[in-house]
């Protein structure tokens, strides 16, 4: 396999470490990791492979002011075909890696009027529309040494690097341009109907996209802090008289426009963070395991194969 070696020679060092996945037309935040160190997806047994456009399908670790990071540059979607438990399968591997705190982006639409593309919305909470249809990353046997059975969702979004992220707009210049809202994830791959969009606006949905909710539940379920951003790219058509209809080069396209933002808003979320504050589960250990068993056995990962544990864990 693929030595990871290189984040985790201190065992120390790494328990700090920050997981970012990079959003549609998001992926130059990795671009801001120093001494980097990439491995395609392709490379690495039990990844998917990335097929949507806007999501280059590297692995980034490196460093970000100081803290170690491990960067997604794309993510998998349900609608790609992937089972909801390989496109979580990275949030695990980063559980297991000592990973602490979870940056999830997005591209989203707007179903808020005064959500305009170019802002920012800060993830207060989620609607996971297939979760709440049983599709479900955490359908199946319970894993318990990643967490619980039934995990609670509430404050999945850590309120304190909320407020963080706040301040951090302010001292950029781009408060105006950043809220907290609520984010509905849809399967997609279609973008919505009028009527779906005037239905999601009734039920308080703020921006909409396809992805993220499970990684968060994911993340949350195995004691990760997260905290989650989305790029608002469009606005949903909500009236049958609006002759506009969304595309993704014209989503990939605001990501280039907001990309230096984003990135100082990341990288000074990022120096803040105060990771060894998190209260969630002990991670004591996590790099000493042996092969998962029950990850592969369960289907859960289906080829998920950390090797031996410490400065030589391979996937
Ligand atoms: O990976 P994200 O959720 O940022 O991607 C959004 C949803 C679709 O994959 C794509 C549509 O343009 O952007
Ligand atoms: N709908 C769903 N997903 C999206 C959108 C949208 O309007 N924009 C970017 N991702």
């Amino acid at each position: 396999g693929i030595s990871l070696s290189p984040l985790i020679d201190s065992q120390d060092e790494y328990q700090k470490a920050v997981a970012i996945i990079c959003g549609s037309g998001l992926g130059m935040l990795a671009d801001a990791l120093s001494n980097q160190d990439a491995f395609k997806y392709s490379e690495i047994p039990g990844f998917p492979h990335s097929t949507v456009q806007g999501h280059a399908g590297r692995l980034v670790f490196g460093e970000l002011r100081g803290k170690t990071c491990v960067c997604m540059q794309g993510r998998f979607h349900m609608y790609e075909g992937h089972s909801l438990c390989k496109t979580t399968f990275p949030v695990r591997v980063f559980k297991l890696l000592g990973v602490d705190t979870l940056i999830v982006t997005n591209a989203a639409g707007s179903l808020d009027d005064s959500l305009r593309p170019g802002d920012i919305m800060i993830l207060k909470d989620h609607i996971n529309f297939p979760g709440l249809c049983g599709l479900n990353p955490l359908c199946g046997p319970n894993l318990d040494r990643f967490g619980p059975r039934f995990p609670a969702m509430s404050g999945c979004y850590d309120a304190g690097l909320r407020r963080i992220a706040m301040e951090i707009g302010k001292q950029l210049g781009v408060a105006e341009v950043m809220t907290e809202g609520v984010y509905a994830m849809v399967g997609g791959p279609n973008f919505e109907s009028i009527a779906e969009a005037r239905l999601l606006h009734r039920l308080g949905v703020d921006a909409v996209g396809m992805s993220t909710a499970p990684e968060v539940v994911v993340a949350t379920h195995c004691g990760l802090r997260v905290f989650g951003l989305s790029l608002i790219t469009n606005k949903v058509v909500k009236s049958y008289d609006d002759p506009e209809a969304v595309d993704h080069e014209a989503v990939l396209a605001v990501g280039r426009r907001r990309a230096q933002t984003l990135q100082s808003l990341v990288m000074e979320l990022v120096s803040r963070l105060d990771i060894n504050n998190n209260t969630g589960p002990d991670q004591e250990g996590a790099l000493t395991e042996t092969c998962p068993d029950d990850l592969i056995s369960t289907g859960h990962t289906e080829a998920l194969q950390l090797s031996e544990a410490g400065s030589d864990v391979s996937v």
